[in-house]
């Protein structure tokens, strides 16, 4: 168990592991292991009076990782912690520190912990699209993109097979513009060359993945990559990628008579490698609780997101008004 507490400036509190114990010296959310005859609630407000003295009000899950260590196995659960009582203090000898959100990836932390940083930092959703239809013309297909954006999705992935060349270019650059200006990851599925052309992040597939090197693209360009076992999620791990994407976690009907890996197998994956991942495979939004009880990032999809309602515009209602 481990809580995030954040203090009124939205800096996130981390304690550094004391000399002689288990992943000494790395930064983590305070918390520690569950007692016999305890909840998960009480075990953590606990520790965090025993780590810290202070009294907390334990809020939503953030996330639950399952991660596999040399001689050990763990399931991190992690709360966002609502609000407390008292002066933190390193009560246990830890030192503390208060870190602006956007500089946690500088502190080592223990492997479970980088899908944790995630799940706070980054987009739950990652959206695919489908190819436009053949009848389909390109401002049809574009305004499905705008929907997906005007629906809170922040990472896309530009999938178009079977398109052809000069179709898909202008596609990806209308897309990456409508992007741009909401500050989206778009990511161009399997093409470095296009990606680059218009500021886009990469996403490869399996096999792209499998002959990759080395990251194939800077630290400052969003990569990530498909992955269906765990030789491919050691790969993309070796070669950096910053999250990837697993599945199919149910059947669906892009892939027929493909069965589901299902939540289980997920899980079992996930804690072989320190990746963020998302589940993909038959899940939308309404997954999104599951997934992260089983350590996911969020949940990709294309169907799922792209046949979406449009959200409504703030402040009015759909349909007929009701008020004469
Ligand atoms: N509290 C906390 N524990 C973490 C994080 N990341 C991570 O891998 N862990 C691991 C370290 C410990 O094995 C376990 C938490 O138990 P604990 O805080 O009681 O640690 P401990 O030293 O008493 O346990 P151990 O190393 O003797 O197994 O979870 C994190 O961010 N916060
Ligand atoms: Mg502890």
């Amino acid at each position: 168990m481990a809580g995030v507490i954040t203090d009124a400036r939205g800096r996130v509190l981390l304690t550094r592991r004391t000399e002689g114990r288990d992943l000494a010296g790395l930064w983590e959310f305070p918390g520690g292991k569950r007692e016999p005859g305890e909840t998960r609630e009480q075990a953590l407000a606990r520790e965090l009076d025993e780590e810290l003295g202070i009294r907390v009000e334990i809020g939503a899950p953030l996330i639950t990782v399952p991660q596999r260590y040399p001689h050990k196995r763990l399931r991190l659960d992690v709360r966002m912690i609502d609000g407390w009582r008292g002066a933190p203090k390193g009560h246990e000898g830890q030192a503390m520190a208060w870190v602006p959100q956007d500089k946690l990836e500088r502190y080592m932390m223990p492997p479970a912990d980088r899908p944790v940083v995630a799940a706070l930092r980054q987009p739950d959703r990652y959206a695919v699209t489908p190819s436009p239809g053949p009848d389909e013309r390109d401002e049809d297909w574009l305004a499905g993109v705008e929907r997906l954006l005007a629906n809170g999705i922040r990472r896309l992935q530009l999938r178009l097979p079977d398109i052809e060349v000069d179709r898909r270019k202008r596609l990806v650059a209308a897309a990456a513009l409508l992007g741009r200006a909401v500050h989206a990851d778009v990511l161009v599925n399997g093409d470095a060359v296009l990606a680059a052309e218009h500021g886009c992040g990469l996403h490869l597939p399996a096999r792209q993945l499998m002959a990759c090197e080395a990251r194939p693209v800077a630290e400052d360009i969003p990569f990530g990559a498909s992955c269906h076992d765990v030789d491919q999620l050691r790969q993309a791990e070796r070669v950096g990628c910053d999250f990837v994407v697993l599945g199919p976690v149910a059947a669906t009907a892009s892939h027929p008579g493909v069965p589901g890996l299902g939540w289980d197998a997920f899980a079992a994956m996930r804690e072989e490698v320190s990746l963020p991942i998302y589940a993909i495979g038959g899940l939308a939004t309404d997954g999104l609780a599951l997934a992260r009880a089983h350590g996911a990032q969020g949940i990709a999809a294309i169907r799922g997101f792209w046949a979406a309602e449009p959200a409504p515009a703030p402040g009015r209602r759909r349909g007929r008004s009701r008020v004469a």
